[in-house]
């Protein structure tokens, strides 16, 4: 739609400009520093950062109606820089000026109801949001969103050049940062760290695609962080994992997102998100405190992590009921189905702890729970989902696990809608499906197939006598004929077909 086409009071806010002021905030010691060069961590303390913006209350001063208006409005734009996570500009990165924002068309990912066969079996009316159809088929890409426009910003306006951006990954955030990367035509080149053979092929192949130096390290994810984490201290990098604080900005978006899918009434919501690093329970803990805090949603939704047994520190951590007697431990993770979601000791746990604290002040102590599921219910719960319409990965069956589990245990009460986090397409990991369906999962994963959720092609193979098609070379009609009756007869039987009177 054309400007003019809109109506008068929303004009003057439709397409945003570059203002405001930014820094980057120690979560631990509270000091603050100056966002013109890439910092990760706190140079006083080490602590993670976070990004603030330091003019927050001029924000305030448009009511949350009109913000509603305007978010709204903004989706009929058709600028590019507006239409995936950017049309949220003053809440993700008003810093950056639309002509630097990077859209591969990431953002705007659909909420898709669940149906009633798989409500029933969950416990509650629940939606997928579908992250897994963002450009990289995962939620990745709107963090990478956020942190390339950054990048575009410094090397177009602060003379920043020669790039090499950098990350540690169990499969999605590689692909993601491989692929925004290689959308630059000068100036930044990429490099991806991954541990050897716990990445699935088709996530491999991603950074490959994309041009990306793909560098195979043993261990497990924990074990490339610490080596991107060492890169990033003594070398020149762009650190793209959620340790870099644009990332989080831009995965706020997801939270936003949903506030407007449901019309900003998300007060009776429950939001389920698996945990790995946890850069991305972070972002939709702290995107939703944003638009609670300029009142564009009335009231928090509750917020429910999820996490294998195989990798649980965060669920371990929460375990102990009284605050001060928490203590942080990384686990030594083992093999999950929940591969992206494979790590022991997350980067963003300070980020999480302040957030989660802050959420409870707000919304009540229920309002963040994290819960664990087994990798059979992983599984379980992702073939059934699929089996129901819907495209999830396996963390998006971690998800429909620890929303089933929830309501279970009574945590999640069943009037309650849940929105449920699928984080990737399922098709980056349709290895997981197939050692299910063909029953070959090693010990350590604890996955025993159920007969009624495998599957298998059957193959119809012509008895001798009758001609079978071979490709590249033409058959006689008379031979193709016999072919035929043979192939369509033993399908109609398979099939239990009634034949036409
Ligand atoms: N699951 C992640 C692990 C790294 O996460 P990040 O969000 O910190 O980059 C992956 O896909 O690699």
């Amino acid at each position: 739609m054309k400007i003019d086409q809109f109506p008068e009071h929303i004009r003057p806010y439709l397409v945003p400009r570059a203002g405001g002021e930014y820094a980057y905030e120690c979560f631990s010691c509270g000091r603050e520093h100056g966002i013109e060069r890439l910092l990760y961590t706190c140079p006083d303390c080490g602590s993670v950062l976070m990004i603030k913006d330091l003019e927050w209350s001029r924000l305030k001063r448009i009511p949350g109606s009109l913000w509603r208006e305007i978010f709204d409005y903004r989706s009929m734009l058709t600028l590019p820089a507006l239409r995936g996570i950017y049309r949220y500009h003053e809440l993700i990165g008003s810093v950056i000026p639309p002509e630097s924002v990077v859209w591969l068309g990431e953002g705007y990912t659909p909420v898709v109801a669940a149906n009633a066969v798989l409500c029933d079996w969950a416990g509650c009316a629940f939606f997928f949001k579908n992250d897994g159809q963002n450009p990289s088929a995962s939620f990745k890409d709107r963090g990478m969103a956020s942190a390339f426009s950054y990048l575009n910003y410094l090397i177009g306006h602060r003379g920043m050049e020669d790039v090499l951006a950098i990350c540690a990954s169990t499969g999605d955030t590689s692909a993601s940062a491989a692929l925004y990367g290689s959308y630059f035509v000068h100036g930044v080149k990429s490099a991806v760290l991954l541990p050897h053979g716990k990445v699935t092929p088709q996530q491999l192949g991603q950074p490959l695609g994309s041009g990306a130096r793909v560098i195979e390290i043993p261990g497990v994810f924990d074990d490339c962080m610490k080596v991107v984490e060492y890169l990033s201290e003594h070398y020149s990098v762009a650190l793209m994992n959620s340790k870099n604080a644009w990332r989080i900005l831009g995965q706020e978006s997801y939270s936003y997102e949903i506030a407007q899918a449901f019309d900003y009434e998300i007060g009776d919501l429950a939001v389920f998100v698996p945990i790995g690093n946890a850069g991305n329970i972070t972002a939709v803990l702290q995107g939703f405190l944003k638009l609670h805090d300029l009142g564009i949603i009335p009231a928090l939704p509750a917020v429910f992590g999820v996490q294998s047994e195989h990798a649980n520190p965060v669920y371990l951590y929460y375990l102990e009921p009284e605050r001060e007697k928490r203590r942080f431990r990384p686990v030594t993770v083992r093999p999950s189905v929940a591969q992206a979601a494979m790590i022991g000791n997350p980067v963003s746990m300070p980020r999480v702890v302040k957030l989660v604290e802050e959420y409870r002040l707000r919304a009540g102590e229920d309002a963040v729970r994290v819960v664990e599921v087994s990798e059979q219910e992983i599984m379980d719960a992702m073939l059934t989902a699929n089996r129901n319409g819907h495209i999830v990965c396996t963390q998006g069956g971690e998800c429909l696990a620890g929303c089933r589990k929830a309501v279970a245990s009574g945590m999640q009460a069943a009037g309650r809608r849940a929105v449920l986090d699928a984080t990737a397409h399922a098709l980056k990991f349709s290895v997981f499906q197939d050692k299910y369906f063909s029953d070959s999962f090693e010990p350590e994963y604890e996955v025993v197939p159920k007969a009624e959720l495998r599957n298998a092609p059957v193959l119809v193979s012509p008895p001798d006598g009758v001609p079978k098609p071979v490709p590249g070379r033409e058959m006689p009609p008379e031979d193709f004929r016999r072919f035929l009756a043979f192939a369509s007869g033993a399908v109609a039987e398979l099939l239990g077909l009634k034949r036409k009177q």
